[in-house]
């Protein structure tokens, strides 16, 4: 069986973007893992299909690339968004998720904006396995007497983030400690780990391990994490530039109604059809 696709990418997170607004799309884990192979497959850090929705335009289904299915994913919602602007010739849509609806609106040529909704505080939200402060959990990495990370902060974006305050972003660094905590038993669900270097109170350079698709360009939950994250220990405003290894994102967390916009590019890369 084939499927056409759209390759996409936000800011460099890639994706693959099947419709299945009129036929399903239901990949088994082990199709995903071959076609999510950056040597062997198209190559991703997640698949997207867009399914009818009886409450919104859309519902948006995420699997990262080594096939696990999971709630939301912030910069494939700016890219389905923009293609269902771009087909309803309108500039605002609304894309529900897993981790419940999120409206996207044109925010200029290839620039779109979401509305991710509030950040969920409380550990159980998070979730974490035990009652912690989420402004800075108890975690560590490295030595018990002189760790080189610790007290992150837990926020769940409609996913699980932790966010780690260090100017240590190096790849093996990023990929060696985010590896180690993504399973950590504190974190039931897994968790994508985000290493925020504050550059100053409107800039944040942000590099995320994430949870099923390792060390990405960019994630679009990981930046408004880690604006939730800094902003809460009060080191940054509530809106920041999150520099991304592939471009930059705006996050606003706005003060009145508490949702978390994210504002960024979507770039279309090419077609093509899947084998599967
Ligand atoms: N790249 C995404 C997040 C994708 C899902 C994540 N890996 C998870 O497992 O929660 C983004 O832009 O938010």
């Amino acid at each position: 069986m084939t499927r056409p696709f759209v390759k996409m990418n936000g800011a460099g997170n890639d994706f693959v973007v099947v419709n299945a607004l009129e036929q399903p799309f239901a990949p088994g884990e082990d199709q995903i893992r071959a076609l999510g192979d950056r040597q062997t497959g198209e190559g991703f850090d997640q698949l997207i299909a867009i399914e009818p929705s009886d409450t919104a335009d859309a519902f948006m289904r995420v699997w990262n690339a080594d096939g696990s299915m999971v709630e939301t994913c912030g910069n494939a919602l700016r890219c389905v968004g923009w293609l269902l602007m771009q087909a309803n010739a309108s500039d605002r849509v609304v894309i529900d998720t897993a981790a419940g609806p999120t409206a996207a609106t044109r925010a200029g040529d290839h620039r779109v904006t979401v509305d991710m909704g509030r950040p969920r505080l409380d550990w159980t939200q998070v979730p974490l396995a035990e009652e912690m402060d989420t402004r800075g959990i108890e975690l560590q990495v490295g030595p018990i007497d002189a760790p080189i990370l610790y007290t992150p902060g837990a926020v769940s974006m409609g996913n699980p983030h932790v966010v780690f305050f260090t100017d240590r972003q190096d790849d093996g660094f990023v990929t060696g400690s985010g590896s180690l905590v993504e399973h950590h038993p504190l974190f039931p669900q897994g968790v994508n780990v985000g290493f925020a270097n504050v550059l100053d109170r409107d800039h944040i350079r942000l590099r995320v391990w994430e949870r099923g698709a390792g060390l990405t360009k960019a994630c679009g939950t990981g930046a408004c994490a880690a604006l939730v994250a800094t902003a809460r220990r009060g080191l940054t405003e509530r809106k920041a530039t999150v520099v991304v290894d592939g471009g930059e994102l705006i996050i606003d967390w706005d003060a009145a109604t508490d949702h978390v916009l994210m504002t960024g590019p979507v770039e279309i890369e090419r077609t093509g059809v899947l084998s599967i």
